[in-house]
């Protein structure tokens, strides 16, 4: 379990995250859904030291994030930022690579295990065939495939992924979720930050909704639904669609 525990950030005299207690189930997928600007970024960077807190902890499996060191973490929690401001110019092999590096020594001299894991990663994400192409002359979705296979050779039980749609089309989008359901198969925890509310509702097993820096729901989809928060807090109306294959919710 990742527990985040009476967790603030402030930003000078702004408060960005009040009070924030949350607990990620492990071999779940959570999802973070809240309007702009409401810290749901703020709230998972802060798994990777980049928000600071002003107060509280963040504990997984009973380890206390703060006491251990960034590449400690970087073997647990795998996290892939909404935004990325530089992308390298270098081969996509090597890039997926970079995610074994909390794993290795100081000669970073990698084994056959790590040789496996990348290629596994390159595999599972479709981007073995672009192996050597470099990563700053591919298309938004195939990189953000690379990225997507860089944080999956870290070999973490916990991924963490901002947004990770963004930049797909509806078949990269599908063949995304896809592979975060076949991760969840596999035992690991997703924590998800999503805008697209009917596809978290979806695939998640616990949505939590936040607002004005705080949040305003943790619990089932179904749960969620029935509390109309949704509506309240994105000033939305909710459309229910069923067929053959289930029950969809569309809000407009
Ligand atoms: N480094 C920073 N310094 C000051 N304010 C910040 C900083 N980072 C974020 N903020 C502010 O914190 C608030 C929450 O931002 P955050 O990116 O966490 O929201 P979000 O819910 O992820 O938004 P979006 O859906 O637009 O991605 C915003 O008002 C933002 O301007």
């Amino acid at each position: 379990m990742l527990s985040f525990k009476n967790v603030n950030v402030s930003y000078h005299s702004d408060t960005i995250l009040k009070n924030i207690s949350l607990d990620v189930p492990s071999g779940r997928i959570t999802t973070i859904i809240g309007p702009n600007g409401c810290g749901k970024t703020t709230l998972i960077s802060s798994l990777n030291k980049t928000a600071d807190l002003t107060d509280g902890s963040i504990v997984l499996e009973g380890t206390d994030l703060s006491k251990i060191s960034s590449k400690e973490r970087a073997k647990l929690i795998a996290f892939l930022p909404q935004i990325r401001q530089v992308i390298p110019a270098i081969p996509v092999k090597v890039l997926v690579e970079h995610g074994r590096f909390p794993h290795l020594g100081f000669s970073r001299r990698k084994t056959k295990e790590d040789t496996d894991i990348v290629n596994k990663a390159m595999d599972f994400t479709g981007v073995t065939k672009y192996s050597d192409m470099y990563v700053n002359t591919l298309s938004g979705g195939v990189r953000q495939r690379v990225f997507f296979a860089m944080i999956l050779a870290q070999d973490c039980d916990t991924i963490i992924l901002d947004e990770p749609t963004t930049y797909l089309d509806i078949e990269g989008q599908r063949n995304f979720y896809n592979m975060i359901l076949s991760l969840k198969k596999r035992g690991k925890t997703v924590l998800l930050v999503l805008h697209d509310i009917s596809k978290a509702l979806e695939i998640s097993d616990k949505i939590v909704v936040m607002n004005n820096s705080e949040i305003v729901f943790d619990g089932t989809p179904a749960d969620c639904i029935e509390s109309h928060i949704i509506e309240d807090v994105f000033s939305a109306s909710c459309r229910r669609l069923k067929d053959e294959k289930g029950e969809y919710f569309l809000f407009e």
